[in-house]
């Protein structure tokens, strides 16, 4: 039987309008701070949809757009003030930065208590002793999408393709957490296939075309597909071959409308419990 389709979009919309009503209840308006650095097209449509989110939501948000030449000096300074300003709740800075960047410095300086991406050590940290105080968007977007279709990781094999401080290992960290036994493969793994095959949820977080075939997945397993590739014609897909692994899947999510929109949900719910904390 084919597949039922996890509809991250519509999640998104159900759990955005959810977010909106929390929004609202606030004594002040939350306040959300993106960073961009370069002309990367992909971030700049990433962070577009951002500002977008924000606005649905009752959210104000501020763009930074530092030109690809700016120096780490610079965003330095500028993570330093938005670090001490009131109204902005949360901060986030696009990835990749340009190659001039200390990337592990930039998520560094900011401030533990704005970090709505959840990149900076001590948060990372939180979470991996089971005390988060902000989730990992992407992952915490696949665990939303899980409960709303009724899938419990509890007790089942869950492996995670990918091991990616911003995916794959937060992903196997929120899994774990739900008492899932957790394998985790990468490109060093000699025969993904068997490993794959073992999944009875199968987190795929690589950015390769295809990767997945159907021959990799267990009959009946859930697919959940992170990545976000291109192909010739522009159009966006994921790392599973989807037409051939959603007749052998019991579920799977779409590339797009899948992870992507429930990602940018997340960060509006972690730039919610930022306000919180700040007293709003
Ligand atoms: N939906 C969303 O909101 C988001 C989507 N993405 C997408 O998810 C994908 C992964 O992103 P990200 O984690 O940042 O990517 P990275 O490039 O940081 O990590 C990719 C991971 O895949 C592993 N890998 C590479 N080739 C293979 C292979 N042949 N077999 C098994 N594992 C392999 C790498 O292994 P090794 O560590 O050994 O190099 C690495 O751990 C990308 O397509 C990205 O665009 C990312 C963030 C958010
Ligand atoms: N600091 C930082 N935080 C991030 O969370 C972060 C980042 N840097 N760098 C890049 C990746 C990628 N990412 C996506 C978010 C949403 C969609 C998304 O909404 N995708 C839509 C389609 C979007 C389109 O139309 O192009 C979908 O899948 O339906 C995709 C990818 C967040 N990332």
């Amino acid at each position: 039987m084919p597949a039922t389709i996890i509809d991250g979009k519509a999640l998104a919309a159900k759990c955005k309008a959810r977010i909106k009503g929390e929004v609202e209840a606030l004594s002040k308006r939350p306040g959300l701070a993106v960073i961009i650095v370069g002309d990367n097209p992909a971030s700049r449509i990433y962070v577009n949809h951002k500002k977008k989110d924000c606005e649905e939501c009752g959210i104000y948000s501020e763009e930074y757009a530092l030109p690809e030449q700016a120096a780490q000096k610079e965003l330095l300074e500028l993570i330093d003030v938005l670090n001490g300003r009131e109204d902005i709740d949360g901060i986030l800075c696009q990835l990749p930065l340009p190659e001039q960047f200390d990337e592990k410095a930039v998520l560094e300086a900011i401030d533990p208590g704005k970090d709505v991406d959840c990149f900076h050590p001590y948060n990372v940290g939180k979470l991996m002793i089971g005390e988060p105080v902000f989730l990992p968007c992407t992952p915490a977007g696949v665990m939303e999408m899980l409960d709303e279709y009724g899938i419990d990781p509890k007790g089942k094999h869950c492996v995670v393709v990918g091991r990616s401080n911003i995916v794959g290992k937060p992903q196997a960290m929120l899994l774990l957490h739900r008492h899932a036994t957790v394998t985790i493969c990468h490109s060093r793994t000699p025969d993904l296939g068997a490993v794959t095959r073992q999944a009875d949820i199968l987190v795929a977080a690589v950015g390769k075309r295809d990767l997945i075939t159907a021959d990799m997945v267990k009959e009946g397993a859930v697919v959940i597909d992170v990545a976000m590739n291109k192909k010739e014609d522009g159009k966006l897909c994921g790392d599973v071959a989807y037409a051939e692994v959603a007749e052998k899947a019991s579920y799977i999510t779409p590339v797009p409308g899948g992870c992507g929109p429930m990602t940018r949900v997340m960060l509006l719910q972690n730039t919610l419990t930022a306000a919180r904390t700040h007293g709003k």
